[in-house]
């Protein structure tokens, strides 16, 4: 396995932490406040890419030497709609509402940079809920708590194991990072970019 002298994952998921962990790699994390809001004009995979491309951006400065950045977005969409993190517990339950019983994509934008060369990516995974009752909605959004998650769910919770009806895709990618992906885009590193 290909090792860098250092890798740096420009986030501050603690699920995205964990993954690159169990890729086995060593890497510092560094975290900073980049914009989020991209144009409305872009697309959905254009949108997570220029996100990711942000969050890259706000730390690139920071890195020397050989340092390799890495950083994502993961984002739920279902037909033109954005959905990012609920505010409260009435933006939440209507999120899962309206996921309920329908498909969605989950996408993820990941950019890797070092200070001369910059590459992104994205990764799709299609999920399909089953109809979720008022009952599942109120005791996961109560118990979870999901407003640091897109769409207002984690997929590694309790929803995931009761509202899931299919899923094609990553489903690591679903949690915040697609590792097959990751994993080869650092192995080919820097020849990918
Ligand atoms: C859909 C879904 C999202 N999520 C999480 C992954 C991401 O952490 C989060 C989406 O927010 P992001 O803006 O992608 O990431 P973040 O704010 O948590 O971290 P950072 O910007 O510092 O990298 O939602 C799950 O954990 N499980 C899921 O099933």
């Amino acid at each position: 396995m290909k090792r860098f002298q250092k890798i740096i994952l420009g986030s501050g998921s603690p699920r995205r932490k964990q993954l690159l962990a169990d890729l086995g790699y060593d890497f510092e994390v560094r975290v900073s406040d980049a914009d989020e809001s991209a144009p409305n004009h872009l697309s959905a995979e254009e949108t997570v890419e220029w996100v990711a491309r942000s969050k890259a951006q706000a730390l690139r400065e920071t890195l020397v030497d050989d340092e390799l950045l890495i950083t994502a977005d993961t984002e739920v969409w279902k037909k033109n709609r954005r959905y990012g993190k609920p505010a409260n517990r009435e933006s939440a339950v209507e999120m899962l509402r309206s996921l309920s019983g329908t498909s969605h994509q989950v996408i993820s934008g990941i950019c890797l940079c070092n200070r001369e060369l910059l590459h992104t990516f994205h990764v799709t995974t299609e999920v399909a809920f089953v109809e979720l009752s008022e009952e599942m909605i109120s005791h996961y959004v109560d118990t979870y708590q999901p407003f640091d998650k897109a769409g207002a769910y984690g997929i590694q919770e309790w929803i995931g194991m009761v509202g899931i009806a299919e899923l094609s895709g990553s489903y690591y990618n679903v949690v915040g990072l697609p590792t097959t992906e990751v994993f080869e885009a650092i192995q080919n590193w820097p020849e990918l970019a």
